[in-house]
């Protein structure tokens, strides 16, 4: 059984054209998955549904098995839980410290105080980040950044982690460093699915990968064909 499911998908904005077009596939518990395709391809597009940030026009998307078109008003924020949200631009808090950044999502459920003091030293050592609590997302290097945004979407423990271009602003050595981060996490049992064009770090990752074209699910290549290319 997956964690997600897309069943023939499709997605039209108001006015445009299909941005997906019937695209189905399975992800399954503890998979980490790329999403490729050009500019336009649809696949910001295929993340949001998933946030529920956008609805599908047409067909299913059925997260644990349920249909994600009956998750509606307050159960849209339980859902979100599930769902850790990586950005290109990290969207931090620039006025906050590390630590308030990664605690904020706990605090929004109202979690107790001594209970997210655990948590944030916990994922903060985990993302290599022990001892810049205090500090300001400015003073922090672009991968750093990064990383206390990883942090910030894993805090919750989620079942799937989305990252839409996590590394469209770092340098390979960076980009590399952020990818393997993002590996370590189906040991843990997230599965992880990341959107990226750049070909090279996705292929070097060995991992599956669905490729979008014109809205379409043109490919949904293995680890084991990827090998062989
Ligand atoms: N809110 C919107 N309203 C209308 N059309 C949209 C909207 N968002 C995206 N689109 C269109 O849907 C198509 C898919 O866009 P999407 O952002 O999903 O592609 P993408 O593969 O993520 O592209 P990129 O790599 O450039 O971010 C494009 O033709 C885009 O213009």
């Amino acid at each position: 059984m997956g964690i997600l499911r897309f069943d023939n998908v499709s997605k039209r904005y108001a006015g445009g054209q299909d941005a997906l077009a019937e695209v189905s596939f399975t992800v399954e518990p503890g998979e980490m998955l790329f999403i490729t395709g050009h500019s336009g391809a649809g696949k910001s597009t295929l993340l949001k549904l998933i946030q529920l940030a956008e609805r599908p026009s047409r067909g299913a998307v059925l997260f644990d098995e349920k249909n994600l078109l009956k998750v509606r008003g307050r159960r849209v924020a339980m859902h979100r839980r599930d769902v850790g949200v990586v950005y290109q631009d990290h969207q931090l808090l620039t006025d906050r410290s590390v630590y308030e950044n990664v605690a904020l999502p706990l605090i929004l459920r109202g979690m107790r105080r001594g209970e997210i003091g655990k948590r944030v030293r916990g994922i903060v050592e985990r993302m290599g980040l022990g001892g810049r609590e205090k500090a300001l997302p400015t003073q922090l290097s672009a991968g750093e950044q990064q990383r206390v945004g990883i942090a910030r979407a894993l805090i919750g423990e989620p079942r799937l982690l989305v990252a839409d271009e996590p590394t469209g602003n770092l340098d390979p050595t960076l980009s590399a460093e952020i990818m393997d981060l993002f590996a370590s996490l189906p040991e843990r049992g997230t599965s992880v699915l990341i959107a990226s064009h750049d070909l090279g770090l996705v292929k070097r990752m060995k991992k599956r990968v669905l490729v979008l074209d014109h809205g379409r699910l043109a490919d949904d290549i293995s680890p084991e064909d990827l090998a062989d290319e």
